[in-house]
């Protein structure tokens, strides 16, 4: 299998008016939208070599994008996953879109994940529309902390669904778990809601760590058993995947 180079570093875009459907290896240059925008399918086939200027060789390559209430703490969670740090201290409201790219080694296969990390604020929804259609993944963000951002989900899901493609990853995640004092949302509720739309669900937190490296295997995992299955080769149960993990882990790892 040949590989290819990841993308280094970080994207951002302000602007709405570029098309996030062109180009390959986004943010080779790290330095907007355009730059940064990936074909529109979203995979690099193992087939098709490409090289970047990270350093680090990839198999393929997957879009996932954050998305939620503006202050769930979408920008926090990629920045635990990607540095393994956590955004203390004033809350700074992403502005447009910005991107992050890290490459997880999955089953012996190199995937690279370009996360894009979207405004929740809704003065940006309309960037946020535009880039909906490329996404392979979605990891949608409640804070447990705030009852508003939980009862926004299913107008979250329902945009998903009129924006999204139809075969997109969704994920359901309940972040902040670690505010035990302030938390307003039951871990039951979010399963339910889970439930309900047939998504998997955990709880995270960009604080402490909890559940983050999983949420994003997890969806690694999905996206590369769909594109490089054999086909004797079960089907990859995401939500049995989720679930096993967390109760091998006491529903609780960082
Ligand atoms: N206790 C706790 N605080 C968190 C956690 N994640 C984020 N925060 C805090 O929540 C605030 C918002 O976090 P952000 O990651 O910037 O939120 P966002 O979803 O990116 O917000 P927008 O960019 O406006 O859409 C910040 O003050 C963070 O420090 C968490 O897991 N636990
Ligand atoms: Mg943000």
């Amino acid at each position: 299998m040949s590989r290819k180079k990841a993308v280094k570093g970080k994207g951002s875009s302000k602007s709405p008016k570029a098309s996030p459907s062109s180009g390959r290896d986004g943010g080779r240059t790290g330095k907007g939208l355009a730059a940064a925008a990936a074909p529109s399918s979203g995979l690099v086939y193992p087939s098709r070599p490409s090289l970047s200027n990270s350093g680090e060789f990839y198999d393929i390559s997957f879009k996932v994008m954050l998305v939620g209430d503006s202050g769930v703490g979408k920008t926090c969670l990629l920045v635990r996953f990607k540095d393994g740090a956590f955004l203390a201290g004033s809350f700074i409201s992403t502005v447009g879109i910005d991107f992050r790219n890290k490459v997880m080694s999955i089953d012996a296969v190199k995937v690279k994940l370009q996360i894009w990390d979207t405004a929740g604020q809704e003065r940006f929804r309309s960037v946020t529309h535009a880039y909906y259609r490329d996404a392979n993944a979605l990891l949608l963000l409640y804070d447990v902390t705030n009852k508003a951002s939980f009862d926004n989900i299913r107008a979250w899901l329902t945009e998903i669904h009129e924006y999204a493609q139809q075969d997109v990853v969704v994920m359901l995640l309940g972040n902040k778990a670690d505010s035990t004092h302030d938390r307003v949302v039951k871990r039951e509720e979010g399963e339910k809601l889970a439930k309900e739309f047939g998504v998997p669900f955990m709880e995270t937190s960009a604080k402490s760590g909890l559940n983050v490296e999983l949420a994003f295997t997890a969806v690694a995992k999905e996206l590369k058993h769909r594109t490089m299955k054999e086909p004797d080769e079960p089907k990859f149960q995401l939500k049995e995947y989720v679930d096993k993990e967390m109760r091998t882990a006491g529903c609780c790892r960082s």
